[in-house]
């Protein structure tokens, strides 16, 4: 009868947890972006002041918040180029992606002119390696076009028409999966609710393919 009880008491007090993994070059706003998430009031944990002040980050940081009807276990890995060997450990236990775009720093986003400005060819080969991995196949993947609230960023609807929806339908695009370009300023706050609705609605849809961990 007790472990009836108790197992009764878990299923009803438990909820569905699911890793989404923080990607993009370092400077890009993962951090930044990660410290805005915790602070949502949706997040029951919710610490209201955002730290602001980040450094560049050497390992991974993570959080996980409790929303009303699941946990998102957030992993902020280090974007610099030192360090994105370390990402492909952590792919095939996530279930969604977030791929961080500096829309600032990415020249004009359109990878079919010659000339480039800002790190547009580095971030072109950071995300089709991220789509070609074996173990990332599949998993959702949301791109943010960050750092919206600076006047010299670049629109969103040309970083996804120019880059990301390029990069997706070339021959390193990977398997077809769910994908979404969305605009944010992490600074600000602008465009994070809606990033985390789409995840949680995306990682969802796809669990029957990666199930969450009750917790
Ligand atoms: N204006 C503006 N600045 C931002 C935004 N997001 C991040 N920044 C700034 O960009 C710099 C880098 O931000 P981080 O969040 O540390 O970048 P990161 O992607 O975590 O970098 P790594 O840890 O090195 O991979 C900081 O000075 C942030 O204040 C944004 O939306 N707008
Ligand atoms: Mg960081």
């Amino acid at each position: 009868m007790y472990h009836l009880m108790k197992g009764l008491y878990l299923y009803a007090t438990s909820k569905e947890e699911y890793s989404i993994l923080l990607l993009g070059l370092d400077n890009a706003g993962k951090t930044t972006l990660i410290e805005q998430v915790k602070a949502l009031p949706t997040n029951a944990n919710s610490q209201h002041h955002p730290n602001l002040k980040t450094v560049p980050t050497v390992g991974q940081n993570v959080s996980t918040i409790a929303l009303p009807d699941m946990y998102l276990k957030i992993w902020d890995v280090g974007g610099q180029h030192s360090l994105r060997g370390l990402w492909q450990s952590y792919y095939s236990s996530c279930h969604a992606i977030v791929f961080v775009i500096d829309s600032t720093d990415v020249g004009d986003a359109d990878i079919e002119k010659t000339e480039e400005l800002g790190r547009l060819e580095e971030c072109r080969l950071v995300l089709e390696d991220v789509l070609q991995n074996e173990d990332a196949e599949g998993v959702p993947i949301l791109v943010l076009a960050n750092k919206q609230d600076r006047e010299d960023c670049v629109e969103v609807v040309r970083i996804k028409e120019g880059l990301v929806r390029r990069v997706f339908e070339g021959g390193k695009g990977g398997s077809v999966r769910d994908s979404r370009v969305l605009p944010c300023s992490a600074l600000t706050g602008t465009g994070v609710q809606e990033a985390v609705d789409w995840l949680c609605s995306r990682v969802r849809w796809n669990k029957e393919s990666r199930p969450p961990v009750m917790r």
